[in-house]
């Protein structure tokens, strides 16, 4: 199938399982208004890759269907992601006393600076979820940001939250696929992606397209999802951690930390800064609000996200999303995403605990100066 028919089928079929009036309802209310037969599907497509199986065959099979698996992934957790999370899909580190806002606003003002993302820079988000790092790195900022990403659903809400906190001004949202960027080459004065680029079958395709847009001299700063220098792939226990992530979390395989900066360094990157924010012996674990323990709980105000997202919570959910499909509230299939869900919370604490895993392996690298740019190299290779 060719790419336009691709994103055609793509949209088509975002409309068929949210409805067109995409935004005014989010976590289970919008669950509950979601086509049944649209859903189960996207299920299907989602877990035909996760199957269980760990052999090369399998890994192939998820590496090739990567946008598909990842595009129905997110068809079908967005809206759990914001029932139980917020409006920004990743992890952060906890200082004591802090908030779960102010601890995920921090994070992304954090990737911010060190990308140096000035006022007024044309900045592209990497998998930018529903928005949520680009209004805050805009706000905090005051540069415009591009947000790219497959999800259809996504983009949609992503769109309706710009207009709806009067930043439209600011970024706009663009349907496509990391691995296959349609920017022209030096476009961006800064990139940034957080915990999205673990969706990409080969770091080196997603960083290139990375390089290819951004101007020489401009920074890329990333988030990376990568499994640390303590996992042994040919140990099972720390196999079965690794599964447990990509099952639960729709990547089609986690990647080791040295592979992640060689990737950049062999599209041609300066890496400036290559630092595991999770290795820095927290008080308070990155993890902290998947585990259930209430010595973490920082602030009341917290309470219900902790509740949500702590083992308990996470048990009352599954029960409560069970007894909706059975009452054809909430569309079928629902209750094997949560049973997904779990698998990923389980998996994220076993690799966060035992640091075979972490979510803020932080990379910030630098285009040279004088970097030539693919299409020169080619047209050179041609003279
Ligand atoms: C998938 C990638 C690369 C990043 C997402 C990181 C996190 C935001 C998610 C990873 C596992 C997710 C779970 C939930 C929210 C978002 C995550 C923490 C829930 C707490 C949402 C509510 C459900 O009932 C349980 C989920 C467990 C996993
Ligand atoms: C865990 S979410 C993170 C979203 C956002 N960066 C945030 O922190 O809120 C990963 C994002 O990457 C996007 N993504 C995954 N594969 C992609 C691809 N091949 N091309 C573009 N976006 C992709 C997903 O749709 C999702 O929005």
């Amino acid at each position: 199938m060719s790419e336009t028919e691709l994103r055609k089928r793509q949209a088509q079929f975002t409309r068929e399982l949210h409805g067109d009036d995409i935004g005014k309802k989010t976590g289970l209310s919008a669950l509950m208004s979601k086509n049944n037969s649209a859903q189960k599907e996207a299920v299907q497509k989602y877990l035909r890759n996760w199957d269980g199986r760990t052999d090369k065959d399998a890994e192939e099979r998820r590496l090739e269907d990567y946008n598909e698996a990842t595009h129905s992934y997110y068809n079908v957790v967005t809206d759990f992601y914001e029932y139980g999370w917020g409006s920004s899909f990743h992890f952060s580190r906890f200082y004591k006393g802090e908030s779960f806002a102010a601890s995920i606003a921090r994070h992304e003002h954090y990737l911010a600076y060190k990308a140096g993302i000035q006022r007024g820079d044309l900045v592209l988000d990497v998998g930018c979820g529903v928005g949520g790092p680009a209004r805050e790195i805009a706000r905090f900022t005051g540069c415009n940001v591009i947000g790219l990403n497959n999800n259809d659903y996504q983009i949609a809400k992503a769109k309706y939250y710009a207009k709806k906190y009067n930043l439209s001004d600011q970024m706009d949202f663009v349907k496509g696929d990391f691995m296959k960027m349609d920017f022209e080459e030096n476009t961006f004065d800064r990139v940034y992606a957080i915990e999205a680029t673990c969706h990409a079958p080969k770091l080196e395709g997603v960083y290139s397209e990375i390089y290819k847009v951004l101007k020489p001299g401009g920074t890329f700063a990333v988030y990376e999802w990568v499994m640390t220098d303590k996992y042994d792939e040919n140990n099972p226990e720390h196999r079965k951690i690794a599964y447990e992530i990509e099952l639960g979390d729709g990547i089609p395989k986690m990647f080791h930390v040295d592979v992640a900066r060689k990737a950049l360094k062999n599209c041609g990157f300066e890496v400036l800064v290559s630092e595991d924010l999770a290795d820095n012996d927290d008080e308070i674990p990155w993890y902290y609000p998947l585990t259930g323990e209430w010595k973490y709980v920082q602030n009341l105000a917290n309470l219900a996200t902790f509740f949500r997202t702590s083992y308990l919570g996470r048990q009352f959910t599954t029960a409560m999303v069970t007894v909706m499909e059975k009452l054809g509230l909430a569309p079928e299939g629902s209750k094997e995403v949560t049973a997904a869900l779990e698998n990923a919370a389980v998996g994220l604490v076993a690799g966060g605990k035992s640091k075979l895993f972490t979510p803020m392996m932080l990379f910030v690298a630098r285009k040279p100066e004088n970097a030539e740019t693919p299409s020169q190299t080619s047209q050179e290779a041609t003279q």
